[in-house]
This record gives structure tokens, C-alpha cells and sequence, in this order.
């Protein structure tokens, strides 16, 4: 029997007022696949990365992670996940050392010192740990965010967008280590991204938003070809245009 999938959400919606940012939304994404939450600026990708992790209140619809309910039971599934974003800072003050032990702890991390000297030299950001967290660059603290995120090994990793203000070299290398990291131990990644080769090359399943519902799903290939594009880029520009795919004579 197929395993359930590890994160099913079902009619979600979130409503500022009268703002609808997610608007009833359903999808499943299955253990060991990485899924692309796509959608122009405030489609609802932030919205609803921060429902799946218990941070906000959906307005209705349903949510199980690991076979269990979010918000109710979250506690049971957030020591098995993590997460990313360029949106949540860490302490300023604390070097980089200090604050990925303070998470460390937090999480129950064993052998923290070993932990951190691994991630250290795997996102190369060994060299800066005794600086101050606030006085790295973007890109320094994008990958320090990344190793904040994986200290505890989560089964599921949500990150939006992970690679904004990388780099391309840089960029790659974290792709890299995203990709070996899920190979390893089989993690389930959802990330939020605006960066579509990125997306091409990571990702099994995309989810399309445009202001707040799915307006398209697929694996980046069959999308490219059931729009006949050549790439995710040309793809995302007919969704966010409103172009339907079979507009596209093949
Ligand atoms: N706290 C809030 N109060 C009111 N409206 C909000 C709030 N947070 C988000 N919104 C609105 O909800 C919608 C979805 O926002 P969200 O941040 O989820 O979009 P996004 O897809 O992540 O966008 P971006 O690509 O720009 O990061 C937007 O219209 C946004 O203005």
C-alpha cells in the first residue's frame, strides 16, 4: 500500500479582512520529494509555509504533517521539521557560534560541538562562526539560516525561498547540499521560490499560486510541456499572465 503522503492540506484558506491570501487551497506532497510553492509577489507562498509550521491560524481548512493535525498537534511534528526564511532574522549580537548552539539546545541536538564543526565546513561558514550574527552580509546569513535549519536533520524542510541574495556559485553549492542532504535521509523539502532554473533542477512537483489558489500543478517538465515552453521561466510567465495551457498548439 502507498504510503500516505507527509503533508496533506485540504481547503486552506487565510483571510486578512478582506484580503484572501490563501483561498482554498488543497495539495499532498509525498515523503522524499521536493515540491515548488511558485506565484508572483503576494500570491500566498509566505502564507502558507507559515500555516504549515503552526505560525499562523488558517481561517479554515485542514492541514496533517506526518499524519498529524496542524495547528492542534503541532508540537508532535515541529522537533521534525525546520525551516528557512529570509524574513526571520537571528539574534544580532550572539556570534554565529553561539547562536546555532542556543538552537542546538533548543532542539535537543546531541553532540552539538561535532554537529556544528559538520555543518561549518558543509556550508562553509566555519570561518565567520565567532562573528556577530548582525555584522555578516545577506548571503553570509542565508547560509548561516540554512545551517540553523538542518541542526536537528528535519524529515520535512521548508524554505522560502533559500537561495535569495546567494551568490551563483554560492547558490549552487547550497542546491547541492539540499539535494545530498534529502538523498541522505530521504527529508520531504517544500520550498517558496522566484528562481525557476532553481526550481527545474530541485524540484519533482510544482504548485502554482496566484492570489491564493492553485492555478497550476505538475512536475516542471510536464508543465513545460503541456504549456509548450521551453523552460519553467517561459511557464511562469503564461501562469502569472493568465495564459491557459491549452491555449499552446503542440
Ligand atoms: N499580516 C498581514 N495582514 C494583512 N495582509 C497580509 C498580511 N500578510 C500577508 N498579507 C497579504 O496576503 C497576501 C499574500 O501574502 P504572502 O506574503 O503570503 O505572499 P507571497 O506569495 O509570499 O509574496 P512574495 O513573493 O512577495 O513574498 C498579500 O496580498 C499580502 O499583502
Amino acid at each position: 500500500m502507498a504510503e500516505p503522503p507527509v503533508i496533506q492540506v485540504e481547503n486552506l484558506r487565510k483571510y486578512y479582512g478582506s484580503v484572501r491570501a490563501v483561498d482554498g487551497i488543497s495539495f499532498d506532497i509525498a515523503r522524499g520529494t521536493t515540491c515548488a510553492l511558485l506565484g508572483g509577489n503576494g500570491a500566498g507562498k509566505t502564507t502558507t509555509i507559515a500555516m504549515l509550521l503552526g505560525l499562523l491560524l488558517p481561517s479554515s481548512g485542514r492541514i496533517h504533517i506526518l499524519g498529524e493535525e496542524v495547528p492542534r498537534h503541532h508540537h508532535r511534528v515541529l522537533p521534525r521539521m525546520n525551516f528557512s526564511s529570509p524574513y526571520v532574522d537571528l539574534p544580532q549580537r550572539l556570534t554565529v557560534a553561539e547562536n546555532l548552539t542556543v538552537y542546538a539546545r533548543l532542539y535537543g541536538v546531541p553532540r552539538v560541538r561535532e554537529r556544528l564543526a559538520a555543518l561549518g565546513r558543509d556550508l562553509d561558514i566555519d570561518a565567520f562562526f565567532q562573528r556577530p550574527y548582525g555584522s555578516l552580509s545577506a548571503g553570509q546569513k542565508t547560509r548561516v539560516a540554512l545551517a540553523k535549519a538542518l541542526l536537528n536533520e528535519p524529515e520535512i524542510l521548508l524554505l522560502d525561498e533559500p537561495t535569495a541574495s546567494l551568490d551563483p556559485d554560492t547558490a549552487d553549492r547550497m542546491r547541492g547540499i539540499l539535494t545530498d542532504y534529502q538523498r541522505r535521509g530521504g527529508a520531504t523539502l517544500l520550498l517558496a521560490s522566484h528562481n525557476m532554473s532553481e526550481v527545474e533542477r530541485l524540484c519533482d512537483q510544482v504548485i502554482m499560486l496566484r492570489t491564493g489558489c492553485i492555478v497550476a500543478s505538475g512536475a516542471p517538465r510536464e508543465l513545460i510541456r503541456r504549456y509548450g515552453r521551453k523552460d519553467m521561466e517561459e511557464v511562469f510567465l503564461d501562469i502569472a499572465r493568465g495564459i491557459q495551457s491549452g491555449e499552446v498548439i503542440e
